[in-house]
């Protein structure tokens, strides 16, 4: 499988004071990534990083065969997103722009792509209803299309799940496992470790100030620092 991305010993941080440091992880295409941490640890810096949004510290985020720009984002939903005036189809379509140079106008290949999309994430029937009106788990599916729009090979979610009910959650982590074993490279940042030891083919956990743990899914689970997260998590979830 082709490595996508290399993350050589970085340090993120803000003006010179260090948040993390000692980040190494590979992506290879068709991985599903899933970043782990508490609150505060580091990992919205990181996506920034990925997405070239800010620089490191220190250290290296290097690239293969698929360009930066070639990531599709997924960010946490404000509220302020979810009362975007806009239909699902334009939503979605905006993806593509950017996308092979600039271009103002839609072309017919971007118009396809969004079609095939919306089919793809079963909300085709939606295309002409207005964002705002529909479900949490409708509105993620929609973002999750513009994504796709936007990059067909990566796509980085930020707590895709946040604010959806369990049946919600689990239909979109279903879809985006189905995403996943057709192709496309997931990098999810989440608090849930269920999904992260259900879904994931890799663990990235960051802690205070230094990365914890980057390997497979399996080595992670029977790792102690694996299984005294699940313990804590799950016994959270469950009281
Ligand atoms: N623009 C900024 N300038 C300075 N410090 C920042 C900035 N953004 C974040 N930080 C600090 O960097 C640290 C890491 O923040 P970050 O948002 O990356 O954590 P996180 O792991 O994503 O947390 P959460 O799980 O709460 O989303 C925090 O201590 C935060 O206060």
């Amino acid at each position: 499988m082709g490595k996508q991305i290399e993350c050589k010993n970085c340090t993120l941080g803000y003006e010179g004071v260090a948040v993390t440091e000692g980040i190494n992880f590979t992506v290879s295409s068709g991985d599903y990534l899933c970043i782990l941490g508490e609150n505060g640890s580091g990992k919205s810096t990181l996506i920034k990083a990925l997405l070239g949004l800010k620089p490191v510290m220190s250290g290296e985020i290097e690239w293969a065969e698929s360009k930066q720009g070639e990531i599709g984002y997924l960010p946490q939903q404000t509220l302020v997103q979810r009362d975007f005036p806009a239909s699902v189809r334009e939503i979605v379509m905006s993806g593509c722009l950017g996308k092979g140079g600039f271009h103002p106008f839609y072309r017919k290949e971007d118009k396809e792509l969004a079609d095939k999309t919306m089919t793809q994430l079963g909300i085709k029937d939606l295309e002409k209803r207005c964002y705002r009106e529909l479900s949490g788990g409708q509105q993620q599916r929609v973002l999750l299309a513009r994504a796709l729009c936007a990059a067909g090979k990566i796509l980085l979610l930020d707590e895709p799940v946040t604010g959806l009910d369990p049946k919600a959650q689990n239909d979109l982590y279903e879809l985006i496992a189905s995403l996943n074993k057709g192709g496309i490279t997931i990098i999810m940042v989440s608090h849930d470790i269920h999904a992260a030891v259900r879904y994931a083919s890799h663990v990235l956990h960051i802690g205070s100030k230094k990365q914890l743990f980057f390997g497979t899914k399996e080595k992670y689970v029977n790792s102690r620092l694996g299984q005294s997260f699940i313990l804590t998590e799950g016994g959270e979830e469950n009281e």
